[in-house]
């Protein structure tokens, strides 16, 4: 049950930064291009999947995609509608000393049993095995990008009044897979700069540092059945959002896949 003491509509909250993170093995300080990705995980470098759906011109450490037509719009509406009727809960987030109910509704899911994971600062327990249309999901996602994923993370909008703020997910997502069905809605990439003494900036040249401060938002329509995927240094220069938007009264729900290592 969700304790309530007030609503997300009541007042204006800050940023939702909700990163699942691993909770198994501590997380690694390497960013992600120190780091060694293991055999299991890989980033996506399909020809000509790449070439054909990377959003151009985000410019130093922008490595997002879009594919609008992912899955055909049949598959799209019977998989939100099977999904529709899973499990969720709304995270409890506490702010100015007051306790909200998160406005989206959520579920997590694992390929391995025993795998938690800390959401919202509450360590969750994940739905284990997947319900079979997330792993048909997944078998569809791995044989399309050639890549594995092990967790997902189902975000339920119910309406444009559901959102989620700006923010970076872990920097151990490597990959980030991030499904749309339902509703459409605004998804906004904005630049982020890290600090000088964060890990993320090391190693930036002057140039490069240049490149960062010229860029600006960049905002899409996420379509039922697209596709978003990002990786490389993405999390770390960029932040993403989903707008609330009065006009949308329809549901969405966002499945994305992780890699947790
Ligand atoms: O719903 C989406 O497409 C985005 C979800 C998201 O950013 C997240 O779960 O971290
Ligand atoms: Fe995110």
């Amino acid at each position: 049950m969700t304790k309530r003491a007030g609503s997300e509509a009541s007042l204006t909250p800050p940023p939702a930064v909700i990163s699942p993170s691993a909770k198994r093995r501590k997380p690694s300080a390497k960013t992600v291009a120190d780091s060694v990705l293991s055999d299991e995980f890989q980033q996506v470098t399909l020809q000509p999947w790449v070439d054909a759906y990377r959003i151009k011109g985000l410019g130093y450490g922008g490595d997002v995609y879009y594919q609008p037509d992912f899955l055909p719009v049949d598959t799209a509406k019977r998989w939100y509608n099977e999904i529709s009727q899973l499990d969720t809960y709304q995270p409890e987030l506490k702010m100015y000393g007051r306790t909200f109910a998160q406005s989206r509704h959520v579920a997590a899911y694992s390929t391995s049993p025993g795998m938690t994971l800390k959401y919202s600062g509450t360590e969750i327990n994940m739905h284990h095995p997947f319900p079979p249309a997330l792993a048909e999901m997944q078998e569809r996602l791995e044989a399309a990008l050639g890549v594995k994923f092990n967790h997902c993370m189902l975000n339920r909008y119910d309406d444009g009044s559901v959102y989620i703020g700006k923010h970076s997910d872990n920097l151990n997502n490597l990959v980030i897979a991030s499904i749309s069905l339902g509703a459409e809605r605004t998804f906004i990439l904005s630049p982020r700069m890290p600090a000088k003494s964060s890990k993320g900036a090391k190693g930036l040249s002057e140039e490069q540092e240049e490149e960062l401060k010229g860029r600006g938002n960049h905002k899409c329509k996420l379509a039922n059945g697209s596709l978003v995927v990002m990786q490389g240094r993405t999390q770390e220069f960029w932040k993403h959002e989903i707008p609330k938007e009065a006009s949308v009264k329809d549901g969405r729900i966002s499945l994305t896949f992780r890699q947790l290592v």
